[in-house]
């Protein structure tokens, strides 16, 4: 298999007494779309922001296209961090910002696109996830799916080189979540983005993901295809995917 895009190698993290990540192992490949699975509070969340640099482990490391994050100099860290771009899973709009706004806000930082541009491509992305007649309004007077709708065109709107997704479709009605799903999977499939996605959504998300990682205490108890993980006799497994108490 090709050198992973992003490795994680052994990394701990505690908050406190609270010990979240206990020595977890895991990687990412590009073009691919991994979802980590888990149960709530379990570490997912603060898994993501270790790829994308918001938390910094305590111990172990993480490696992007082979070289130590910690390792790299700010110019390079600046670097990487353009290729990506992270679906909060609040959403974390901006109150103050028309909807508008809110998507055109990475194109402003980001780029040097003139406002006719900008203009364009945000509503472009707006028609793709069905934001219609909305331009002008303020993220309070939404409903939580489009809010989510309307956090995902923002994550999408440079067309990232990676994503991260944490919990896409919560809160949102079956069509909805169909829809987020298919959309990811449309990106991959035009784009070839990499995204790693956390979600609960078992086994939906399993038909969008070519990759699975199942974080348990603090340390990813599986990693592999989503068939694999179907097929593996291990009870806490699949306590956890069929949805059974253990
Ligand atoms: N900045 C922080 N300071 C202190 N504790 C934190 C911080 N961030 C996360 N935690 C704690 O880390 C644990 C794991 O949280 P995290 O949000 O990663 O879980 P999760 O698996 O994403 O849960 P869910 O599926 O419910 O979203 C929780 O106990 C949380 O309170």
């Amino acid at each position: 298999m090709d050198q992973p895009l992003i490795q994680i190698k052994n990394i701990s993290k505690k908050f406190g007494d609270n010990h979240v990540l206990n020595g977890a192992d895991f990687c990412i490949y590009k073009g691919e779309v991994t979802t980590v699975i888990g149960k709530s509070g379990g570490g997912k969340s603060v898994l993501l922001k270790h790829i994308i640099g918001l938390v910094e482990p305590d111990s172990g490391m993480i490696l992007f296209q082979g070289q130590p994050v910690s390792e790299m100099k700010k110019a390079e860290k600046r670097a990487m961090r353009k290729k990506f771009s992270y679906m909060f899973q609040g959403t974390a709009l901006f109150d103050s910002m028309t909807v508008f706004e809110n998507i055109a806000l990475p194109l402003m930082e980001k780029t040097s696109l003139r406002k006719k541009e900008i203009q364009q491509q945000v509503e472009e992305k707006m028609q793709q996830l069905d934001l219609n007649d909305i331009n002008d309004k303020y993220p309070s007077q939404l409903s939580g799916g489009m809010k989510k709708r309307v956090a995902m065109a923002r994550a999408l709107i440079t067309d990232p080189e990676i994503v991260l997704f944490d919990e896409p479709t919560t809160g949102l009605d079956p069509i909805r979540k169909n829809a987020v799903h298919s959309m990811i999977s449309d990106y991959q499939k035009k784009f070839g983005f990499t995204a790693v996605v956390v979600s609960h959504e078992i086994p939906d998300v399993f038909y969008i993901s070519q990759r699975i990682a199942m974080l348990e205490q603090g340390k990813i108890l599986f990693e592999g295809s989503p068939d694999e993980i179907q097929k593996l006799p291990d009870s806490v497994v699949q306590n956890f995917i069929q949805g059974v108490e253990s």
